[in-house]
């Protein structure tokens, strides 16, 4: 039996997490679960699921949770709470799937801990990925991709030879305007820029995908997942999202991974690798779905993009200030605050006024990111 835990058990990837344990009951143990305010998911989760711990963003919240339960399910509460939710348990393996670079501490103190992770949330490995694969080393912990071009790269190399890669080809599905120009761009909406054409997400990383960012954070997350050069990354855009990345070796022979757009499969291998086991999702049918297309990467369409792999090759704290900087620019558009084309230039500007510091350690990294944040809300 494998013992969980899931940070960001109330999100899209924390639900779906467990989704996939509630087909299997008997392979898992929910160990404990992090919510941020969602408290009455939160609370459907510990009736079902019946975890030792769990917490919520704040004592108040902490506080509502707790009148509410009557089992022995201690909660906790702020960065504290996740902290104890990734590494005081008795959990084998622990699902970062938090949203943002808060992701970060609780994560390192699940690798500390001697926790296996499976990696949803991206933002962590971008802001601070040579602290985390340094950690992960020092602990002997593995760290499974749970993204799904991340995940099809790992099934690709899986038994391969790492020296006969040529490189990896990254697919985007370009996102909710990718059938739109520049100039059309300009006054789309909110509620425009939330409808992905393919995948069901958290708000985040759904308009990460249509500013092209999330490509963007994906790169880097494959140069640090996969120890890759830059110049070893290629980004395609793929509008169907079937074939979730693929992998060119020095003969060219090219490996992709395929299948219908749904998490709980990366999410399931992740869990159960190096098994496989039947997951709760449709067969792919290609049949039925015809045609597949591909087109060539266009930097100045997706500056976002370009600024990523800039961002990724400088190195040091620039990729914290990217990702802050988005972080920023996409709260402020989903408040309203901002047009869309704004979020590439505040990430464009917050990246110009930042002086790079090369090797950073956490409180350097907690400082330039408290820094971008700053930067990123005053910028108009
Ligand atoms: N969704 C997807 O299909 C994919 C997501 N990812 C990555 O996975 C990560 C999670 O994405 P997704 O599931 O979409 O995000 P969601 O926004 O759906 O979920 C985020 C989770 O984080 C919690 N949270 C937010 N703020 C706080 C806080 N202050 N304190 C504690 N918890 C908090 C939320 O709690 P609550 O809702 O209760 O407030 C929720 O459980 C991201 O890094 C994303 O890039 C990667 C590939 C695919
Ligand atoms: C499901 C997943 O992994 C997302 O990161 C998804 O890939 C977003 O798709 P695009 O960024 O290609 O639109
Ligand atoms: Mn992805």
């Amino acid at each position: 039996m494998k013992r969980i835990s899931i940070l960001g058990s109330t999100g899209s990837i924390g639900t779906q997490t467990l989704d996939v344990i509630a087909h299997d009951r008997e392979s898992y143990q929910v160990e404990a679960l992090s919510a941020g305010s969602n408290v009455s998911l939160l609370l459907e989760q510990i009736k079902q699921f019946q975890p030792k711990k769990v917490s919520v963003a704040t004592k108040a919240l902490a506080d509502e949770v707790s009148s509410y339960i009557t089992g022995a399910t201690e909660v906790f509460y702020g960065e504290a709470g996740l902290i104890e939710i990734a590494a005081s348990t008795d959990a084998d393996f622990v699902v970062s799937a938090l949203v943002g670079s808060q992701g970060l501490r609780p994560t390192l103190a699940a690798i500390a801990a001697g926790k296996n992770i499976g990696l949803a949330n991206k933002e962590t490995l971008i802001t601070a990925g040579h602290l985390v694969t340094e950690k992960v080393l020092k602990h002997g912990v593995s760290l499974i991709p749970i993204d799904s071009e991340h995940s099809a790269i790992f099934q690709c190399l899986n038994g391969e030879k790492r020296a006969q890669l040529s490189k990896i080809i990254i697919t985007a599905s370009g996102g909710s305007f990718r059938d739109r120009s520049r100039e059309q761009l300009k006054d789309v909406t909110v509620a425009e820029a939330l409808r992905h054409p393919n995948w069901a997400m958290g708000a985040k990383i759904t308009i990460d995908s249509a500013t092209m960012v999330n490509k963007g954070l994906e790169v880097m997350e494959a140069h640090w997942l996969f120890q890759l050069p830059y110049e070893q990354i290629e980004v395609m855009l793929h509008p169907q999202s079937i074939i979730h990345s693929m992998v060119e070796f020095v003969d060219y022979s090219v490996m992709a991974q395929l299948g219908n757009p749904d998490m709980r499969v990366p999410i399931q291998y992740a869990l159960t690798y190096p098994n496989r086991f039947p997951t709760p999702t449709k067969p792919l049918k290609l049949t039925e779905i015809g045609t597949l297309q591909f087109q060539e990467m266009d930097y100045e369409r997706f500056p976002c993009l370009r600024m990523a792999f800039e961002a990724g090759k400088e190195g040091g704290s620039v990729p914290t200030v990217y990702s802050a900087a988005n972080e920023i620019a996409v709260a402020r558009f989903l408040a309203g605050e901002i047009k869309f084309l704004q979020i590439e230039e505040i990430i464009e500007r917050v990246m110009q006024l930042h002086q790079s510091v090369a090797n950073p350690d956490l409180e350097q990294i907690a400082y330039t990111d408290r820094w971008a944040r700053e930067k990123a809300a005053a910028i108009n």
